[in-house]
């Protein structure tokens, strides 16, 4: 399988994270060209302000000789004035006409890829095998989703804008000096290299240091979200402070690392503040001096100081751009090395020829997890349609990695699946889970109304016909008499079920999509005998119309099943009717009797 190596450690995954976007985003580049538009015209009227301020002075100084008074052709000094003074508004108003312009479409940008990306990655995330999750906590995912999805806006937000500001002003203020005095723009511009120069080698040392930091701030959620899922375990056994102890630990890493970058990053504005002060100073002395020499307008010389500032300051802001530039590209990275990730199993494109009848057969089948040992060595069983076929054994045996199987969230290393006598890698996901009614040993509700839980499966689902499943799975009677009925709030946080009803809100979200095959994990061991008493009731009659495979840890569960598999060592070391199975006096024999004798001690025991 493609690994998630890219999420585990530190590794950059995707090289080229602009290009990535870049190419990714393809829908929206008119935008970029349109803000980009924007962001130009705006630098550019940003700048003429100060290019006015030296007309102005211009027409003071030198009157009807002035550089107005040749452009307009208006004698008269407060006539050049007021059309200078115009000039500036129109500029002003089309600065910020441009500016809410750019803000609008830089910031709208940003939520646009912000938003796709998240919705992107969670898809892709949802598309990959059952074994790449188990291989990866949700936590870091989440870091992805979420943290990294938003750095990256962060800078889309205001650093590309930042940046297209910066170099456009460059851009206008060294056409301006070049088309005054070259001594002075070479005086003005000697800064120029010194920060780029640094600015690329402060990049460098940031990128591994950034990279860094994503990959801790994902441990941190790594471990924070493993927590919260195990709370109660936490509690039970007091471990708080440990807990506490080891987040303490990934915090530290994460700040550590944090501070690493900070070192570099701080240190970069007070080295382009000391280029900017040598540029500045130049500027200063050299105008001024070839001003008292006559060979510069006073007028020019006001507009190259303040041009040499307009030029030089933005530059300080590159710093704290660039630093959220690597941050952003760190993150980057590891939304497209997630985007990237594409599971072993990909689904067929088959159908099953209907009426679909659920037969299943596993033949030869060889499975393992990963690199580990063979958990099933040689599996051959079949469950015509129509049937009800158990599967036993002691634990560990390999009962729910043969259900597995069949549901295709894991394909064998050897041998076949088939569903109604198709390979389950030949069907698409619909096809294959459509047909199967599954609930397993941990039943997950959804937070939201038991309808709602009930109904998943099967959205478009009646009233009646949701209650009709709850009657059959024998959980309408509980569900009336909880405080808001089919109403009421369970799941993730409202943990308000037991696990036997839990386990039987999940048979009846089963039973509802009406499956050709119900495949049940069953943990009859964790409820009491009244509720094993009830599923046993529900699942003979939601049985009696459809093949069923159910994994038994109780064997009273499922005593009148058509036929019992009985695994032990990966393989089926008895099969038959359970009274077959008595008679014959093996493995299966011993279990009932273990079971019953403890029934009958508890029975004796209570008495
Ligand atoms: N996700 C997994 N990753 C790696 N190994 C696993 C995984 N799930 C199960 N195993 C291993 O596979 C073997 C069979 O497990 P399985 O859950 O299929 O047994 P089982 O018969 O259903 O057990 P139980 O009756 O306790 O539910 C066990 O040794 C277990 O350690």
């Amino acid at each position: 399988m493609t690994s998630s190596a890219a999420l585990r450690h530190d590794e950059p995954g995707a090289a080229r994270p602009l290009r990535d976007l870049w190419r990714h985003h393809r829908r929206y580049r008119p935008r970029v060209v349109a803000a980009t538009a924007a962001t130009t015209l705006n630098t550019a009227a940003d700048v003429l302000p100060e290019l006015l301020l030296g007309v102005a002075v211009d027409v003071v100084v030198r009157g009807s000789d002035s550089f107005a008074a040749t452009l307009f052709g208006v004698e008269g000094r407060f006539e050049q004035l007021l059309i200078v003074a115009l000039v500036n508004v129109v500029v002003w108003m089309i600065e910020s006409a441009t500016d809410y312009a750019a803000s609008l479409l830089w910031r709208g940008l940003a939520q646009a890829v912000e938003h796709d990306l998240r919705v992107e990655t969670y898809a892709n995330v949802q598309e990959l095998d059952v074994s790449w999750h188990e291989g990866s906590a949700p936590g870091r995912v989440l870091s992805v989703v979420s943290d990294d999805v938003n750095q990256l806006e962060r800078f889309l937000d205001t650093g590309a804008r930042v940046i297209l500001h910066t170099f456009w002003t460059v851009v206008f203020v060294g056409a301006v000096f070049a088309a005054t005095s070259w001594t002075m723009t070479l005086l003005a511009f000697l800064p120029v290299p010194v920060i780029v120069v640094g600015s690329i080698v402060f990049q460098r040392r940031l990128e591994p240091l950034y990279t860094a930091v994503r990959a801790r701030a994902g441990d941190v959620s790594a471990t924070i979200a493993t927590n919260l899922g195990g709370l109660t375990t936490i509690k039970a056994f007091t471990a708080e402070a440990r807990e506490v102890e080891r987040v303490r630990e990934v915090s530290d890493g994460y700040r550590d690392a944090n501070l690493r970058a900070i070192r570099y990053s701080s240190a970069f504005v007070p080295l382009i503040r000391m280029a900017i002060l040598a540029g500045f100073t130049s500027t200063l002395l050299l105008g001024g001096w070839l001003v008292i020499n006559g060979r510069l307008e006073v007028g020019l010389y006001t507009v190259l100081v303040f041009m040499t500032q307009r030029l030089l300051w933005p530059l300080t802001d590159l710093g704290e751009t660039l630093d959220l530039y690597q941050r952003a590209m760190a993150s980057t990275r590891r939304i497209f090395a997630l985007l990237r990730e594409r599971g072993d199993q990909q689904p067929g494109t088959g159908v099953l020829a209907p009426p679909v009848r659920g037969s299943v057969e596993l033949r030869g089948v060889r499975f393992g997890y990963a690199d580990g040992p063979d958990v099933l060595r040689g599996l051959d069983l079949v469950v015509p349609a129509g049937q009800t076929h158990a599967v036993v054994g002691s634990t560990g045996a390999g009962k729910s990695s043969l259900l597995r199987l069949v549901l295709r969230f894991s394909d064998p290393r050897e041998g076949q699946v088939l569903l109604d006598g198709t390979d389950v890698r030949e069907l698409g996901w619909d096809a294959l889970r459509g047909a199967i009614g599954y609930v397993s040993q941990d039943v997950f509700l959804f937070h939201g109304t038991v309808r709602d839980n009930l109904a998943y499966g099967r959205v478009d689902a009646t009233d009646e016909q949701v209650q009709e499943a709850a009657r059959q799975a024998e959980a309408h009677a509980f569900i009336t008499a909880l405080p808001q009925g089919y109403d009421t709030v369970v799941g993730e946080r409202g943990q308000t079920l037991s696990g036997g009803q839990r386990q039987r809100i999940a048979l009846a979200r089963a039973i509802l999509r009406d499956p050709a095959l119900l495949v049940l994990d069953e943990a009859t061991s964790a409820v009491d005998t009244e509720t094993e008493a009830a599923i046993q009731r529900s699942l003979a009659a939601v049985t009696a119309s459809r093949t069923a495979l159910v994994v038994a840890h109780r064997l009273s569960t499922v005593r009148d099943a058509d036929r019992i598999w009985v695994l032990a060592d990966g393989r089926v070391a008895e099969a038959g009717s359970h009274d077959e199975l008595v008679e014959a006096g093996g493995i299966y024999a011993g279990l009932w009797a273990v079971q019953t004798g403890e029934a009958a001690e508890m029975g004796a025991g209570a008495r």
